[in-house]
């Protein structure tokens, strides 16, 4: 595998996300198209971005009955992307039912707990208990369903791997130590994410935002 980071191109402007795709390629292993990208140029859109030469994950966070989910993989398979989403939250037969419609080499990884989100956010949807605890819970449900990994925070990677050690680990919410956090709540810098297990790291706006990507691209390459 090439650098463990993917960057995360969110923007509806192709041409934009073109440009930065072809500014960081060489500093970085893959590219993260998500549901801004998606809903704005479609599958038209993702082979384009494909064309550049590296691998898609097409984080569509696919969340719904099973058959509806699993309808949705099928209509992707063309795309081949090298990973997809779903989110845990939907279920153990939904995610069953998405892993076997997805393409062979796909590997379908579990949203458990956004990023995003922090205890509270969690206790106001229902949820006891802390993120910690609930990201654990859904990585040995998306293991029993037969996925090929989660996707979590760094601060819950660790404990995560150590229930499922073949498991593939997406760590987004990654900021270099001087980073702008934003919307994110559970942050961690990119060599931690990787000391802690991280298979790989989804990076955007420390990248995107950038007023020089492929630099921004580079210095966290220097950090791993
Ligand atoms: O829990 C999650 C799941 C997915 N994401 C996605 O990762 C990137 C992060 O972008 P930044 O600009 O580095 O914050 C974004 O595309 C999210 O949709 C996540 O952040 N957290």
């Amino acid at each position: 595998m090439k650098g463990p980071v993917y960057v995360a191109l969110d923007t509806p402007d192709i041409e934009r996300a073109k440009a930065i795709a072809s500014k960081v390629r060489n500093h970085v292993g893959g590219i993260k198209l998500g549901l801004e990208f998606f809903c704005a140029n479609g599958h038209a859109g993702v082979r384009e971005i494909a064309a550049i030469g590296l691998p898609i994950f097409l984080d569509l966070k696919l969340h719904d009955i099973p058959n509806t989910v699993a309808k949705a993989v099928q209509a992707l398979r063309p795309l081949e992307p090298a990973i997809l989403t779903v989110h845990a939250a939907g279920g153990r037969a939904m995610m069953e039912d998405a892993k076997a419609a997805a393409p062979i080499g796909t590997k379908v990884v579990a949203v458990t707990v956004l990023t995003s989100l922090d205890g509270e956010d969690l206790t106001a949807i229902g949820i006891k208990g802390d993120p910690h605890d609930q990201v654990l819970r859904l990585t040995a449900l998306a293991r029993e369903a037969g996925l090929d990994g989660v996707v979590c925070s760094g601060e819950e990677v660790k404990a995560a791997k150590a229930l499922w050690r073949d498991g593939f680990f997406v760590v987004p919410g990654v900021r270099p130590a001087d980073g702008v956090v934003g919307d994110q709540k559970r942050v961690v810098t990119p060599r931690k994410a990787l000391d802690h297990g991280a298979s790989i790291l989804v990076i955007g706006r420390p990248i995107t935002q950038a007023e020089d990507p492929d630099l921004a691209a580079r210095a966290i390459e220097a950090t791993l």
